[in-house]
């Protein structure tokens, strides 16, 4: 799915992150880590946010340097702490993401009521809580057809049921388009909701494959 070639992100003169050749097949992956052991770094380096030495091919043939405008298309991310323009509305943020993503007709307004956001989508989205914001951002990295989907902290902010929802979107996604999952977290992921979610450690400034007990 992934593949890391002579990877290497450094702020300034700081080794960030070096990952020399590393495959990560499709699946679901919780990625661990110390606060500061790059994983918002990792995340945001996979999204094509962050610019870095090296090279990232998705499915063996599609490199993130040399065709990024296809490669963003099949990869989506949202943001541990989302930021918009606060003056545009949830369903014009969804609409434009939706155009640059080329999400199938209907899929907009599942997901908004599948995340009970019908109330407050037509407004704008400085009028949002926290947590409004972050479901906000997470319907946004579901749009379109991606391979991959790129969580940050996904499960902070949001409230019981929408974490609910927010896996079982997961899982749908998973089992009928195939997508992968890369999620950060803290905390573990529910084992009942996503049992076959492995593990990825970042520490000492690389990332390596755990293997489940
Ligand atoms: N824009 C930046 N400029 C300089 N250094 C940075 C920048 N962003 C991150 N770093 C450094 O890179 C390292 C990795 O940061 P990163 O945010 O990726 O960690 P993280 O694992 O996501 O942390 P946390 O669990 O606290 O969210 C840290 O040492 C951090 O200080």
């Amino acid at each position: 799915m992934l593949h890391f070639q002579k990877f290497e992100k450094r702020y300034g003169s700081f080794p960030a992150l070096k990952i020399d050749e590393l495959t990560i097949e499709p699946g679901i992956y919780w990625i661990r880590g110390v606060n500061g052991s790059g994983k918002s770094t990792l995340l945001k380096s996979i999204a094509g946010i962050l610019s870095f030495k090296g090279d990232i091919l998705l499915n063996n043939s599609i490199s993130i340097t040399k065709q990024p405008v296809a490669y963003r298309k099949l990869v989506n991310f949202a943001e541990a702490e989302p930021l918009f323009p606060e003056f545009l509305t949830g369903r014009e943020m969804i609409s434009l993401f939706a155009d640059a993503k080329g999400a199938p007709a209907g899929q907009e307004q599942q997901l908004i009521e599948s995340m009970y956001m019908t109330s407050y989508i037509d407004g704008p989205v400085g009028s949002y809580s926290s947590g409004m914001m972050k479901k906000l951002s997470l319907l946004l990295a579901f749009l379109g057809k991606p391979d991959i989907i790129l969580l940050d902290e996904p499960l902070i902010t949001i409230d019981t049921a929408s974490l609910k929802i927010l896996y079982g979107w997961m899982a749908e996604q998973h089992a009928q388009q195939g997508t992968s999952f890369l999620l950060t977290s803290h905390q573990p992921l529910d084992p009942e909701e996503l049992p076959n979610a492995k593990e990825l450690l970042v520490e000492n400034q690389t990332l390596n494959l755990q293997e489940n007990e």
